[in-house]
């Protein structure tokens, strides 16, 4: 059976729920390491009250012993803490001049899921809509993640991200090892490469509150230590990339996603741009370069996976745009949710996760096996198998 998931509950419910199938036994988690990330995902300047309010945390209710999987559905809750300010608001049918009326979403807001969600599901209050569509989801997708990039590691792969620019400003190109990129504090929870352009970008936030308006950027995630061929060349639906590139679509405000030196492909010349094959005892077959990003033919080559996401800016805007009441269609302007002003660094926590989840799902296909010990075998013997081609 191949790893995979599903999430439930509403941005205002009493919690999200996520459960994970086809992990293998004797994994041991670190629970500390799960809820760091989550507790990333909720920094970087721009943020809104809401994370004021939350201190996210991992509940494993299900799968797991003595802080190991057994084999069974892994079972997660993050609960949310405002869920207490908004009980009566989702619970209560709303009455006609009533409390819960006021909080009725009937006015859609440009480039959020309102209008669409609405029209799709027949539905008049367009929160139950916002609910489901809000990036909130995202922390359950990080706490599955978080446990996918700890399979992960338990085999030597590591997972890193950092912002690329914000609103046009670019942080100066990493180059760092992805040790040091990994080493993300509790103070400095997610990296930014350039501490010059950290501080414009701030500065750019600032302004963007301030006028009502809000900024989008790019974000960069980094796996390394993958061995070469997972993901497969013979089937559409098998190819790495893809699957990488849908999932980091699939989060919320993503508009686009780059493979290696991505769109630049499109400037230069073949000679520019493919990796030359090398040969060495102790590396075996290795590239001069890593422009293709990891990937050729849908699978890995060995080097690291790089992949950049692009954020649009966040669609509420207190100086909100030109929309129609649902019910009177005259034309009003959007309603204004509580909101963020940007959200590319925390984006950037999630883009970890969402692509560390792909990766460890395409190395149990390849290696799959019930326990972590089985797992390591498999691995062992495809590794000894490339060495020795
Ligand atoms: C971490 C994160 C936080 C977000 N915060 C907000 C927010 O506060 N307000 C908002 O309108 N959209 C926010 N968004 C974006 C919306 O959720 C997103 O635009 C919406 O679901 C519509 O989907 P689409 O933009 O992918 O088409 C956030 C996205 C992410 C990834
Ligand atoms: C709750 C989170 O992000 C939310 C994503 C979001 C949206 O519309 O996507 C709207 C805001 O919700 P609220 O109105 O409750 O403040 C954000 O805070 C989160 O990231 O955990």
């Amino acid at each position: 059976m191949s790893l995979r998931y599903l999430t439930a509950g509403e941005t205002h419910g009493p919690q999200l729920t996520a459960i994970i199938e086809g992990l293998p036994s004797n994994l041991e988690l670190d629970f500390e390491a799960l809820n760091f990330q989550l507790q990333r995902r909720q920094k970087g300047h721009g943020r809104g009250r809401r994370m004021q309010i939350e201190t996210d945390t991992a509940q494993i209710v299900g799968g797991v012993r003595h802080g190991r999987t057994t084999g069974a559905p892994v079972a997660v809750i993050v609960e949310n803490k405002d869920w207490k300010h908004w009980t009566s608001v989702m619970n209560v049918e709303p009455v006609e001049g009533g409390d819960e009326t006021k909080r009725r979403v009937f006015r859609p807001r440009p480039g959020h899921a309102d209008l669409n969600g609405g029209l799709k599901y027949n539905l008049r209050d367009l929160r139950n809509v916002l609910e489901r569509s809000s990036a909130r989801e995202t922390a359950a997708r990080v706490a599955v993640g978080a446990i996918a990039r700890q399979l992960l590691g338990r085999f030597g792969v590591k997972v890193a991200g950092h912002v690329v620019s914000i609103g046009g400003i670019e942080a100066a190109a990493p180059n760092l090892p992805i040790d040091e990129l990994i080493a993300v504090t509790e103070e400095s929870p997610v990296r930014v490469a350039d501490k010059e352009a950290e501080q414009k970008m701030t500065e750019l936030i600032d302004q963007m509150k301030k006028d009502g308006d809000t900024i989008g950027g790019v974000v960069e995630c980094i796996v390394s230590g993958l061995p070469v061929g997972l993901g497969s060349h013979v089937q559409w639906d098998r190819k790495l990339d893809g699957r990488i590139a849908q999932a980091v679509v699939s989060i919320n405000a993503f508009k686009g996603v780059e493979v290696g030196i991505g769109f630049e492909a499109a400037r230069i010349p073949g000679s520019q741009v493919h990796d030359e094959i090398l040969y060495s005892e102790e590396k075996g077959f290795y590239r001069g370069s890593n422009r293709a990003g990891g990937f050729e033919g849908g699978m890995t080559t060995g080097e690291p996976i790089v992949v950049r996401g692009v954020m649009k800016p966040i669609p509420t805007l207190y100086k909100p745009l030109a929309s129609v009441d649902i019910d009177t269609k005259e034309a009003f302007t959007a309603q204004v949710e509580r909101s963020d002003a940007c959200a590319v660094p925390a984006a950037s926590v999630v883009m970890e996760h969402v692509v560390a989840w792909e990766v460890a799902k395409a190395f149990l296909e390849k290696f799959g096996g019930d326990s972590v010990e089985e797992i390591q075998a498999n691995l062992d013997n495809y590794l000894k198998q490339v060495e020795a081609y």
